[in-house]
């Protein structure tokens, strides 16, 4: 049994963020399909990964029989094999470069030996009615779906007590529902439970046993489907709708069909409206009155939902959203260029506070912009270590003086990098701050006289958007390999980050999905408008007069750069 008592969970982020899970009362038997309903950002997918281990709650305790799941701070070793999670997107729980390697990956922790591995994969693949073949298949190369089924045929080989789901039908072809739905009930069969997150109350309503509604990270129902279908008010409280069986039940009742029996669980459904239309036909039916207030259109109107809460605010718009695309980039690399000619501490300092004030006056979070900059500050580190390192081989001194180390070579390094890593928190702030097309509208803009002698404008303004928004992109796919270690490699990492002793495995990988990115990157930005010809939307925007805000900022950029170079003059 897992027993979930008062679970919070909260974003990372500012303190004051409400919490995702507020207060999770519930429990999960043996033998049982549990189905987590809710509306979108409900926190159906944030509770199966906080049953996973994934995500450390910040309050309230998670048991899985006697054991906790967390001791320690730790996912708790002797629970971690218990439980396999398939992601929402089960494609993104790939990156072997083959289906075997996947497997291999997943049982890994598990310690079976090489036939027990390929047996598993055998019948995993089996259950999803995947071709054996596939096993050899780079995973690159396999179509959504079958992504999908093989993600599901890895989580189902790792045989684990319990089955957690996340959205297992969306974007999956028909066909390959009822063999997930056998491979579930075969689960429970044996014993195991299983917890499914879903959208899809027809699928699931019919294997489920009890249903958990959620309405923004609190539980506000649990019942069986046969109860949530006689009375469905906790559905439409929860604005989770209902099932399209119960819909058309309804259609059907103002054309004066009644079904029998109803209301009937999706399964049961197809059956009545067959009969009952065979009855009218006959012209034994009679209809009776039915109440539909409960269905009507009305009540599922938002405001007539008793006990609806209103909706979350709008977020609110950038700071800077107002600017004119080319004053960012004035911006951007005048204050850059300043802070690249600072040699000495006191034009660092200076630097390093007109970065600080730019964070603060952008609204953007700093822990958004310091994550991407970690790998680079280990880095600064380590250079600064090795450039102060002082060895000599010469003859005939003892050992111990052939070690030595320079602080004024290390603090010369520190300063250079450090004047790098500001000019990249410049960078990753400026990309945060401004969309791809205005970034290429307002380089255009700067770079448009250069068409005269033939500089291709729109391709080097396209290619410079696309490298600055990589920035992000590459710290999301790092993020979603650290996901991958803790769910399928059962080890306890921190979030975002990845051991070095893993490196090896997802190193090629990471290039790969990189590289796939590069292409649907580009893909997307020339499909919404971004072509290389000359004349295009970006065009259109460069004539946009300039506010009295842009006027302010571009003045700000050059007299920073004329005190940086004063700084620099004076060698402050
Ligand atoms: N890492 C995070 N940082 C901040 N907010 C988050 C984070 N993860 C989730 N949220 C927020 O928590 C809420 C619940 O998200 P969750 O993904 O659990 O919802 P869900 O019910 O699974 O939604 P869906 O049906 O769309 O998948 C959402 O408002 C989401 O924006």
């Amino acid at each position: 049994m897992i027993l979930a008592e008062q679970i919070i969970v909260r974003p990372e982020g500012p303190e004051t963020n409400a919490a995702i899970l507020d207060g999770i009362d519930c429990r999960f038997e043996p033998g049982t399909v549990t189905l987590l309903v809710g509306r979108t950002g409900s926190g159906k997918t944030t509770l199966l990964h906080a049953l996973a281990g994934i995500v450390p709650p910040a309050g309230g305790s998670l048991r899985y029989g006697t054991e906790p799941l967390w001791k320690n701070g730790r996912m708790n070793d002797a629970v971690k094999h218990k439980v396999s999670l398939a992601f929402q997107y089960p494609e993104r729980q790939l990156f072997a470069e083959t289906l075997r390697k996947e497997f291999r990956y997943s049982l890994r922790p598990f310690r079976l030996s090489k036939d027990e591995i390929e047996r598993r994969a055998a019948t995993g693949l089996e259950q999803m009615k995947l071709p054996a073949s596939l096993i050899e298949r780079s995973v690159l190369t396999l179509s959504e779906g079958q992504k999908r089924r093989a993600a599901f045929a890895v989580t189902l080989a790792e045989q684990p007590e319990w089955l957690l789901l996340d959205e297992p039908t969306a974007g999956i072809d028909p066909s390959a529902v009822p063999p997930l739905l056998n491979a579930v009930k075969e689960h429970v069969r044996r014993g195991g439970g299983a917890v499914i997150a879903s959208h899809d109350l027809d699928t699931f309503f019919p294997v489920a046993d009890r249903v958990i509604v959620l309405y923004e990270g609190r539980i506000v129902a649990v019942r069986r489907p046969d109860e949530l279908m006689s009375d469905p008010q906790p559905l439409l409280q929860a604005r989770v709708g209902l099932p399209a069986s119960s819909r058309i039940e309804r259609e059907l009742r103002k054309l004066g069909v009644c079904l029998r029996g109803a209301p009937l669980l999706p399964g049961d459904a197809a059956e009545a409206i067959h009969l009952a239309l065979l009855e009218r036909q006959q012209g034994a039916f009679v209809p009776d009155a039915p109440d539909m207030e409960l269905y009507s259109a009305a009540a599922l109107e938002p405001e007539n939902l008793s006990g609806a809460v209103p909706q979350q605010d709008a977020p609110t718009p950038a700071r800077l959203a107002g600017l004119n695309p080319l004053t960012k980039w004035w911006f951007y690399l005048l204050a850059s260029t300043g802070m690249l000619i600072q040699s000495h501490v006191i034009g660092l300092a200076a630097a390093a506070a007109v970065a600080f004030a730019c964070v603060r006056l952008s609204g953007v979070h700093a822990r958004t912009l310091i994550k991407p900059l970690k790998p680079f500050a280990m880095f600064m580190l380590l250079s600064c270590f090795l450039s102060g390192l002082q060895l000599n081989f010469g003859g005939g001194s003892p050992l111990w003086q052939r070690y030595g180390f320079s602080w004024a070579d290390s603090s010369r390094t520190l300063v250079q990098l450090t004047v790098l890593l500001l000019v990249m928190l410049m960078g990753i702030l400026f990309a945060k701050v401004t969309g791809p097309r205005e970034m290429r509208t307002g380089m255009e803009q700067g770079l448009s006289r250069l068409r005269r002698f033939r500089v291709p404008v729109g391709a080097v303004t396209l290619y410079t958007a696309l490298l600055l928004r990589f920035i992000p992109l590459l710290h999301r796919e790092i993020e979603r390999m650290s996901l991958i270690i803790r769910a399928r490699g059962k080890v306890h990492v921190k979030p975002g980050s990845i051991r070095l002793r893993d490196m090896p495995a997802f190193m090629i990988p990471l290039l790969l999905s990189m590289m796939k990115h590069a292409e649907e990157l580009a893909m997307v930005l020339e499909a919404r408008g971004y072509r290389l010809q000359a004349g295009n939307a970006g065009s259109a925007e460069a004539s946009a007069p300039l506010t009295s805000a842009d006027r302010k900022v571009r003045f700000a950029a050059v007299a920073l750069l004329l005190l940086f170079i004063l700084i620099d003059l004076l060698q402050l």
